[in-house]
């Protein structure tokens, strides 16, 4: 039904304002909505399912006369492209109202229409007659003959070129096995190299199960990520110098080094990219560029080149490292020491390393060195996941395997056994648009029930409460929390599904370097004046307020006297704070009855008060990254404000702030051991990961694709633009039988546009009515 009663009068969802549904769906869990007729609960249901409509809450249904107003599944909605004119059905004309239209109205979810009908493509027969090839098939463990041969070849160098869920992760971890049960080879003698310390532990896991496996031989493996691997070896043979408290976990503390040098050439940090700058001293590093061997391109380089050698000798001098340090620290020891590499030569027979696509010059150059006494390399990879180009990783290595390992064997698998070929074609669709990949489409082995579905909410908040809903349903129809996940694209694009799960019963799974939004610098900041308006003595506030009034922390102490002395709130202590700036001392004096006001305000109006009376929008743009190209304060203030929209006073919003930031720690502390969890993840994090249902979320330009991949693509470099695209394929590949990917109307408060990687979609395959 599309009526309801909501604060004594009766309202129609066909004139209600877009934006508002979000607020009568929570009234409407408040019990805030009532039936027109019966006078029962109502709530607005907002899904994927249906269209938005309002529908009986326990009992009264039955009696009521009014009825829930059913609608079509999901379906391509023709009537929104056609008009009919003098008896004719023409497309409408996308014209500037069309646009305005699209922010307004609901748009029904589509589906993706797959021009070509699912026709089996046999995989290659196995035929091999090894024993554990027999035990592993006993064992429901089947291969098909491509991924057969990539077991049982173990002598030589091996380059599997392999598609999303073609089963590398299987012929990996089953090769192991397989070299251990089989060929009696040490375990001690493989090295088995993954991307994350996750997948190390997912493989290691799955190997143990494996016929003839225990806990015990697999331990003996020496498996885990490039870095972990080799710092081992670092301290091992120098723990003083690479003892782990000198290691700059932190981009922050990085960037803080960077800064100080950047100090020397006079940079504005409002307008210099430091993370990029950090970035590209990465990418350097990696490709094994030194400090003196750099030469720049750009009179951006040119600066970064110089930032390189402060940041390097300062680094030095406090005899610090980071993380790509462990590396070169690693092969500058075994050039050094060649008896010690002598000694890891003669220790190693067999290398693996997974996801090959995403390696970089120091870890191509030292696993070269490693293996070349035995040469036995096996290496998987696809270029079409390749995701870490901006530090350094280079599909190349894939491609010229075969040069630097001669007699290298070749073995292709293309046979993807994890989606529907539904799912499959629009990831073949969406990645042929990639100029710098090597052509290849993947097939899949079966059909699913439905195609990817593309869904429209009017924005963030309202894309969480369609996901929760979706999954609310079918996990009440039986399906497992955890055959689900919703993937963004940057942690701070989460906060709104997290927000409406931590909110729900649905237990669910959070990566632990995913801080709470509200913790974020920026934000702590604006909310701390929100805070001091409802209590003006409240310590951390004062503290975390003063960076922003370009106050040092020192001033504090003087604050906690001049309260006592003065007999006055902390906040009304700034008033007598001397500076020696008459006009700081006066815009102190005039900020306390703002600050004051701002309690009977509604927060989003209190937000704006902050940014333009009492000068935060000058602090972010001097100190809120705003030179910065991925993460910007002024973009989290944005969001901030998307997130206050929900709440009336200033003390709901602050009270849901330290509740979310509260749950954040509590979901990261307790679900740790979950086993049947809802997963939150970037898509970086998810690669090599499945999951029955995924749901993308976001992805209009300026999320997926990045606005920094945008802006390179404006300055005519495209491979940015083309990681993203990377980026969104290996999104879409997760899913093993449903995909939903959601394009919401508006994002951060402003108008979106779809991705431009969905138009691909529209140009391949004809007759699509996305609803973009
Ligand atoms: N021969 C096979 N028969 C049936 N299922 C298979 C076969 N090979 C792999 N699978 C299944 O297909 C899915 C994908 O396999 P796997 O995770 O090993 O692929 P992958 O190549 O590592 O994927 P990605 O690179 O996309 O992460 C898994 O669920 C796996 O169990």
């Amino acid at each position: 039904m599309k009526t309801a009663k909501y604060n004594q009068q009766l309202i129609s969802l066909d004139r209600y304002n877009r934006e508002d549904y979000q607020k009568l769906y929570d009234d409407g869990k408040k019990g805030m909505l009532t039936c027109s007729v019966c006078g029962g609960p109502v709530r607005l249901y907002l899904g994927i399912k249906d269209k938005p409509h309002f529908y009986h809450h326990l009992s009264a249904k039955e009696n009521c006369s009014e009825q829930i107003e059913s609608s079509p599944s999901v379906q391509p909605s023709e009537e929104a492209e056609y008009i009919e004119r003098n008896g004719f059905r023409i497309p409408k004309a996308r014209s500037i109202t069309a646009e305005a239209e699209r922010e307004e109205k609901f748009i029904f979810p589509r589906e993706v229409k797959i021009p070509s009908p699912f026709n089996p493509f046999p995989p290659a027969k196995p035929g091999v007659k090894l024993n554990y090839l027999k035990q592993l098939k006993d064992a429901g463990i089947h291969f098909d003959g491509n991924q057969e041969k990539a077991v049982v070849f173990i002598d030589g160098p091996l380059l599997i070129l392999a598609g999303a869920g073609s089963g590398k992760t299987r012929v990996l971890t089953a090769r192991t096995a397989f070299m251990i049960e089989e060929k009696k080879v040490d375990p001690g003698s493989i090295m088995l190299v993954t991307f994350t310390a996750k997948a190390a532990a997912e493989m290691k896991k799955r190997i143990a199960l494996y016929p003839g496996m225990s806990p015990a031989k697999v331990n003996q493996l020496i498996a885990g990520t490039f870095h972990s691997i080799f710092y081992r070896i670092l301290c091992f043979h120098d723990r003083e110098n690479w003892s782990s408290d000198k290691l700059m976990k932190k981009e922050w503390q990085r960037e803080q080094i960077l800064k100080e040098a950047g100090r020397k050439l006079q940079l504005d940090e409002k307008e210099f990219a430091y993370d990029l700058a950090l970035q590209q001293i990465g990418l350097w590093k990696n490709t094994m560029i030194m400090p003196h061997e750099v030469k720049p391109e750009s009179p951006w380089e040119e600066k970064v080149a110089f930032l390189y050698k402060d940041y390097e000798a300062a680094k030095e001098r406090q005899k610090l490292f980071d993380f790509d340090d462990m590396l070169l620290g690693c092969y500058k020891l075994f050039k050094e020491k060649p008896e010690i590499l002598d000694n890891y030569q003669n220790r190693f027979h067999y290398f693996l390393i997974d996801e090959f696509q995403d390696i970089n010059k120091v870890q191509y150059e030292l696993m070269k060195m490693l293996s070349s006494k035995h040469g036995n390399v096996c290496a998987v990879g696809d270029d079409d996941q390749s995701i870490y180009s901006f530090r350094g990783s280079d599909p190349a290595y894939l491609f010229n395997f075969k040069t630097d390992f001669k007699n290298t064997k070749l073995i292709i698998l293309n046979q993807n056994y994890r989606s529907p070929h539904e799912i499959v074609e629009t990831a073949n669709t969406l990645i042929s648009a990639n100029l710098t990949r090597h052509e290849k489409e993947m097939r899949a082995q079966f059909s699913g029930e439905r195609p990817p579905v593309i869904f429209h909410p009017y924005d963030e908040e309202e894309e969480a409460t369609m996901i929760l809903t979706d999954i609310k349903e079918r996990v009440e129809q039986g399906e497992r929390p955890g055959d689900f996940a919703i993937l963004f694209r940057t942690n701070a694009a989460s906060r709104a599904v997290f927000e409406r799960l931590a909110n729900s019963s649905l237990p669910f799974r959070l990566d632990q370097d995913i801080e709470s939004f509200y913790e974020r610098f920026m934000i702590k900041g604006m909310l701390s004046f929100l805070r001091l308006s409802m209590n003006p003595d409240e310590s951390e506030a004062i503290k975390n307020i003063l960076p922003s009034l370009f106050l040092k922390q020192s001033i504090f102490r003087d604050l906690q006297a001049n309260s006592i002395l003065n007999d006055c709130s902390m906040l009304e202590a700034l008033t007598h704070v001397k500076t020696g700036f008459a006009f700081q001392e006066q815009k102190l004096k005039r900020l306390i009855p703002i600050v004051r006001s701002l309690s009977s305000l509604s927060p989003v109006a209190a937000i704006d008060i902050v940014e333009k009376d009492l000068g935060y929008q000058d602090f972010i743009k001097k100190r809120g990254n705003e030179g910065n190209q991925l993460e910007k304060g002024s973009d989290d203030i944005r969001d901030l404000k998307v997130a206050a929209r929900n709440f009336k006073t200033v003390g709901e919003f602050i009270e849901h702030a330290d509740h979310m930031t509260a749950m954040n720690a509590e979901i990261k502390r307790s679900s740790r051991n979950l086993t049947d969890a809802i997963t939150l993840s970037t898509i970086h994090r998810a690669k090599g990961l499945e999951y029955g249902n995924v749901y993308i979320i976001g992805t209009v330009d300026g999320s997926i694709p990045h606005d920094y991949a945008l802006d390179a693509y404006r300055n005519g470099d495209l491979q940015p633009l083309e990681e993203e695209r990377r980026l969104l394929y290996v999104a879409v590949t997760r899913a093993e039988k449903n995909l939903f990917i959601s394009v919401p109307q508006k994002r951060r408060g402003r108008k979106a546009n779809p991705s431009r990687f969905l138009s691909n979609i529209k140009r391949k395959m004809p007759n699509q009515d996305l609803g973009i």
